[in-house]
């Protein structure tokens, strides 16, 4: 269903319909835009407080730049809902993060607008440096670069790393550092506390007013003052070196705090800023949830992506079941890591910027001294959780799998090497759902199973979770643990039975059957049961074992397995290509077996948005895709 736009609104199909407006029309439209995006995420869901936040930026972005011959950069990306909507896309975006539809994120392929691909952060400083130095080298020195970046992507590494480099480049580059005090949880750190140090002193405020008082005079010269320009940057510079300000240390020019929702002032600032030279940084100072009541004044974690809701009540949809539900995997980890944690004092939690999101923050209000939130930093909380781990602690790191990506040389270099015992929670694994391919956790298994020193598990229902973790905190000679897990509900409503150890390396069998064999690695694992009565209905009784690890390997079932069964379907949430079936495949051409192994997973391409059903469907790993694996191959004539 398309929402209906406001009056102004309805007529911006592009940025160029924005630049014939006056800048009075820009509050209307910008009240309008938010309305419209209100409008749309209470219908449709998605993310939400941080687009609502940026509204009055994304219109005076588009209004001052040339874009899309200037070059926008959102960092994550789910704020950029205003930046589509006023970029084409208005008509098209009752269809944001559905099967088929537009991506709730920044995407090449979508829109020349979406001048870079987005959904992890930290990453837009990087990216819009390069593209700088691209212009630069092809001579087009005219060119804008614009990275607009929160202040929780801005305490990732990365962030760093491109404001070390952007300091000693003389590139069109300017940083906006969009400051609300939040991540999706509150923001954390040295460097939260700074920003709202130069936000609340009075010395930055008077410095600040100095700043602006010169280029507000500089601005009445008229369009292009350059050799006023000079002076008045000399003096701005003098003016700020003067205080210790972290940004121009790193040869920066520091513009701010100013407040990012007077859209005219905004114009008149990202106007003024257009005609500075060189990399700088304007801090805005912004209200996530912004115009919306419930948002702005409420809990903002549960805003930041609260799903469908009753726009006029605040009220967020859940749905109501008339039996128990089972808990999300989430929630399971949360409450049992506590539980744990309560009986073993060495166990300590780290979670980079997902304190909600993993439930690490149920360990954190309960035992904050053992539990960190060390910011969107998934490089660091890994190697701090050596760190921790060199000294005789119990580290349970919990990363959503796709953010681990970003870990990969510490898990290597800092931990396997080093052969410490540190737990990897990788929450999110498999198809994160909307989100799309950025968030999918597709290739945890391919990539932690190649690494030595390293146990990579996954549970196929809550109470395995549980006696996975029950394991994982047991003493060990060395080695990493890996436990992986879906997003979303698990299929027990009575789950907190008393934990136990499981022997690592060892699977189980849940049915036994005959013709072919079906082999499965965690939460995936459910659907074969659900596979499994459809077939029966065919007259086809296939065997059914839970591996439950990926490394090792339990040798003496697949031994047993391909004994039995020259027809073996190996099923996984994960891709295909080096993943749990290659392991099973590597096994049985290692031991001389012969058989015809039919594997179901993610395939060598990239998957993108929808539920996370609909997209398994797409991938033939459904219920019924197995299903039909398993009755082609029963039908096949094997002859190995
Ligand atoms: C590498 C990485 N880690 C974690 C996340 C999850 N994440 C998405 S948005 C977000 C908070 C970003 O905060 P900020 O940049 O300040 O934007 P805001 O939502 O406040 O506008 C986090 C932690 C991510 N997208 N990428
Ligand atoms: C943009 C981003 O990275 C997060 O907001 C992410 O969408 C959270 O995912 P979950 O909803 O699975 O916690
Ligand atoms: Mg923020």
């Amino acid at each position: 269903m398309l929402i209906e736009p406001g009056k102004l609104l309805a007529e911006i199909n592009s940025p160029a319909d924005l630049k014939k407006l006056s800048p009075e029309q820009l509050v209307t439209l910008s009240t309008e835009l938010r309305d419209f995006i209100i409008d749309n995420v209470s219908v449709y869901g998605g993310h939400f407080g941080a687009s609502l936040g940026v509204v009055e930026l994304t219109v005076a972005l588009h209004y001052v730049f040339n874009t899309p011959y200037d070059q926008l950069v959102w960092d994550v990306g789910h704020q950029a809902y205003g930046h589509k909507i006023l970029t084409g896309r208005r008509d098209v975006f009752h269809t944001n993060r559905l099967y088929n539809g537009i991506s709730g994120f920044p995407k090449r392929k979508e829109s020349e607008y979406d001048t870079f691909g987005v959904g992890h952060s930290s990453t837009s400083i990087s990216a819009a440096l390069g593209m700088a130095e691209a212009s630069h080298f092809l001579g087009m020195d005219d060119k804008q670069h614009i990275a607009v970046i929160g202040d929780g992507a801005m305490t990732g590494g990365l962030a760093f790393e491109a404001m070390n480099h952007a300091g000693v480049s003389n590139t069109n580059l300017l940083i906006i550092l969009n400051d609300n005090c939040m991540s999706i949880d509150p923001n954390v750190g040295a460097l939260k506390d700074y920003l709202t140090d130069i936000t609340t002193s009075h010395t930055y405020n008077k410095v600040r007013d100095e700043i602006w008082n010169v280029l507000g005079k500089f601005s009445k010269f008229g369009p292009n003052p350059r050799e006023i320009v000079g002076k008045i940057e000399n003096s701005i510079k003098s003016l700020l070196l003067s205080q210790s300000n972290l940004f121009e240390s790193l040869n920066l020019r520091y513009f701010g705090p100013v407040d990012g929702h007077d859209v005219s002032h905004m114009v008149h600032v990202l106007k003024d800023l257009k005609d500075i030279k060189g990399p700088k940084i304007l801090h805005i100072v912004t209200t996530k949830g912004k115009g919306y009541a419930p948002a702005e004044n409420g809990d903002k974690t549960t805003w930041h992506a609260p799903g469908k809701f009753d726009k006029v009540t605040g009220e967020i949809h859940k749905k109501v079941h008339e039996t128990p539900q089972p808990p999300k995997y989430q929630d399971v980890f949360g409450h049992t890591i506590v539980e744990l944690a309560e009986k073993n004092d060495k166990i300590m939690g780290i979670t980079p910027a997902m304190p909600s999101g993993s439930s690490m923050n149920i360990m954190m209000n309960a035992m904050p001294e053992r539990a960190f939130d060390v910011g969107i930093a998934e490089q660091h909380a890994v190697t701090f959780s050596a760190g921790l781990a060199t000294q005789g602690l119990i580290p349970f790191c919990n990363i959503y799998s796709t953010f681990m990506q970003r870990s990969y040389d510490q898990v290597i270099h800092d931990v396997c090497i080093q052969d410490l015992p540190v737990n990897f929670c990788l929450d999110r694994a498999g198809f994160a759902g909307a989100d799309g391919p950025t968030h999918h956790g597709a290739y945890d298994i391919a990539y932690m199973r190649c690494i030595p020193n390293m146990i990579v598990s996954s549970p196929m229902n809550e109470e395995e979770l549980r006696n996975l973790m029950f394991t994982a905190q047991l003493p060990r000679e060395g080695g990493a643990f890996t436990i992986r897990y879906p997003r979303g509900q698990g299929v027990m409503s009575d789950w907190r039975k008393p934990m136990q150890a499981i022997e690592i390396g060892t699977g189980r069998t849940v049915r036994e059957g005959s013709e072919v064999a079906i082999l499965t690695i965690g939460h995936i694992g459910n659907y074969v049961v659900e596979a499994c009565e459809y077939l029966q209905e065919d007259g086809l009784d296939p065997a059914h074992y839970d591996m439950r690890f990926v490394k090792p390997l339990d040798e003496a079932l697949l031994h047993k397995v391909f004994k039995k069964f020259r027809k073996i379907v190996t099923v996984e949430d994960g891709c295909i290509m080096g993943g749990f079936g290659s392991a099973v495949a590597e096994f049985m051409v290692d031991h001389g077996y012969q058989a015809r192994i039919e594997r179901l997973g993610i395939p060598d391409r990239i998957v993108e948005h929808g539920e996370q059903r609909e997209l398994h469907a797409e991938c033939n790993f459904d219920p019924e895709g197995i299903a039909n694996a398993v009755r082609k191959l029963a039908e096949s004539n094997v002859t190995v």
